[in-house]
């Protein structure tokens, strides 16, 4: 699938200041950042009177938006706006309510070349529907507008639905701005869906819903987006510390494949395949806590994924559109352990049919999807896999799965029944933020040779440094991270992961 040529999509920033001097400041930032167009929110600003700001939206720097939304001053605002189509700025922006008012319909009416943005806000009364949506949008295009704006508070992903099905129908430019940390996607499959423009924050500001301007402009380029990009995204709760974007992104690009990764901050799996069940939805990665769930929400599993429990990949097969489970993390983890016990026993490079595991005491921290992974991992080389986690039943269950033994987690400090174990962390325990917590006190990792821990933000956690501080070697998640990232490359699109590319983007981000 080749890439298609750069569309003509508008990445925009909202500037909220109380100066002109601050403003003028931003917008110049913006353009470092690579925004095409920065809306000037005039009612963030002081001003006694409209003259001092003439001078910031006639000439700005940038193409810019001029916006007042305060109904509060119902006065100012007509002032402004009527000002800022007198001074015949690319686009002046204002809520429906001001757009309907009869004053402000005859302005519209008799402008010369600003471009009117209508927009709207909804929040609350329940799920957007289509119906609903479609009102709204009907309403606002019988201003007159050239442009609409839907901006939407959203409960959760799945309620983007509708609204991606109103920018694919849209016959006015419309933008969609879905606010919240569910709402992300609306930005960054805005242009897939045929969004008029996208919003990005400021100076890698951390704003709930908004991509940075950085992100889209280096990670996400949707300069490259049209409507046969295949969508690909992680499904996961929490979902913002995944590196996953920065690496298949950029990984795609690289071969030249029509897709884009984006973060899915999902509450609910089951709704979330049910609503975007479409072939746009092509692939996804699994992540906390959905692994499990995830599975039953499969038209097939693969076997050893079946066994497992758990799917850290999904993809949709195109001839048939089902949907395939697969697990690539026991492979990348348990390899990634091999590799790393092969070079400290200096077996390197020399073939054999035994794995260094083989008969070793694997002891489990977690029993959740990642910790499913490592036991049945460790099982099918011959490990003897001891099991530890906070919910003792499901220690318990994992352990009779896997013909091993489950402990009671406040015996984990002083397990100690031979020198030579090996230890790995599935749990969540000292990921950030909470990256000062490590699963196993330091005084109690002197027992192993090798340590493992599935955490890969920090790369270098506490437990892993307070191992190498006691001689045992470890292996960071950031290696079963690239592994696992491999894999779903080549499960995605049917080719080969660029590794060295991949890996050098990793390695770089960390
Ligand atoms: O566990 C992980 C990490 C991950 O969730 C991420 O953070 O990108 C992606 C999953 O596919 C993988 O199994």
């Amino acid at each position: 699938m080749e890439v298609a040529a750069k569309n003509s999509l508008l990445v925009c920033t909202q500037l909220e200041c109380e100066t002109t001097e601050e403003m003028q400041a931003s917008i110049e930032q913006a353009k470092v950042e690579g925004a095409d167009l920065v809306e000037l929110c005039i009612d963030s600003m002081e001003f006694s009177h409209i003259s001092e700001v003439d001078k910031l939206i006639q000439h700005p720097t940038l193409p810019a938006i001029v916006s007042y939304s305060d109904e509060a001053c119902k006065n100012t605002c007509l002032q402004v706006l009527r000002r800022a189509l007198d001074l015949d700025v690319e686009f002046v922006e204002m809520d429906y309510e001001v757009a309907s008012d009869p004053l402000m319909s005859e302005i519209i009416y008799s402008r010369s070349n600003t471009k009117i943005i209508v927009s709207s806000y909804l929040n609350g009364g329940g799920k957007p529907t289509t119906e609903k949506l479609g009102d709204v949008i009907a309403c606002m295009q019988a201003t007159g507008a050239d442009v609409m704006k839907l901006e939407i508070a959203v409960d959760s992903i799945t309620d983007l639905a509708p609204v991606f099905e109103m920018l694919t129908h849209c016959q006015v430019p419309l933008i969609a701005l879905a606010v919240g940390s569910r709402g992300l996607i609306s930005q960054l499959l805005g242009p897939k869906f045929g969004g008029f423009l996208v919003y990005g924050s400021l100076g890698g500001k951390s704003v709930p819903g908004l991509p940075t301007l950085v992100s889209l402009k280096q990670v996400y380029q949707l300069e490259h987006i049209n409507p046969d990009t295949k969508i690909f995204g992680l499904v996961s709760n929490p979902v913002g510390h995944s590196k996953g974007p920065i690496l298949h992104n950029p990984a795609f690009r690289h071969t030249r494949f029509n897709g884009i990764y984006v973060p899915m901050l999902v509450d609910d799996v089951k709704e979330f395949f049910r609503t975007y069940s479409g072939t746009d939805f092509a692939g996804f990665s699994v992540g906390i806590p959905h692994k499990e769930p995830a599975v039953a929400c499969c038209d097939e599993v693969h076997p050893l994924a079946k066994s497992i429990g758990a799917v850290n990949t999904i993809i949709r097969r195109p001839i048939d559109g089902k949907l395939v489970g697969y697990n690539t993390d026991c492979e990348s983890a348990i390899s990634a352990i091999e590799d790393a016990l092969r070079e400290r026993q200096g077996i390197n490079g020399v073939a054999s049919h035994t794995s260094p595991i083989a008969g070793k005491i694997f002891v489990l921290v977690g029993a959740g999807g990642a910790g499913r992974a490592l036991a049945f991992g460790a099982k099918s080389r011959g490990a003897r896999v001891i099991i530890f986690n906070r919910n003792y039943e499901r220690a318990k269950a994992l352990a009779d799965a896997v013909s091993g033994e489950a402990l009671h987690f406040e015996y984990l400090h002083e397990f100690f029944p031979e020198k030579g174990m090996i230890l790995a962390n599935a749990s969540a325990i000292g990921m950030e933020p909470n990256s000062d917590q490590s699963p196993v006190p330091k005084e109690a990792l002197k027992a192993y040779e090798l340590v493992f821990d599935a955490v890969y933000t920090p790369r270098n956690t506490r437990l892993l440094r307070e191992a190498a501080e006691v001689g045992a070697t470890v292996v960071s998640g950031v290696e079963m991270f690239i592994r696992q990232a491999l894999g779903q490359f080549r499960l995605f699109t049917g080719g080969l992961a660029p590794e060295d590319f991949m890996r050098k983007l990793v390695l770089e981000q960390f």
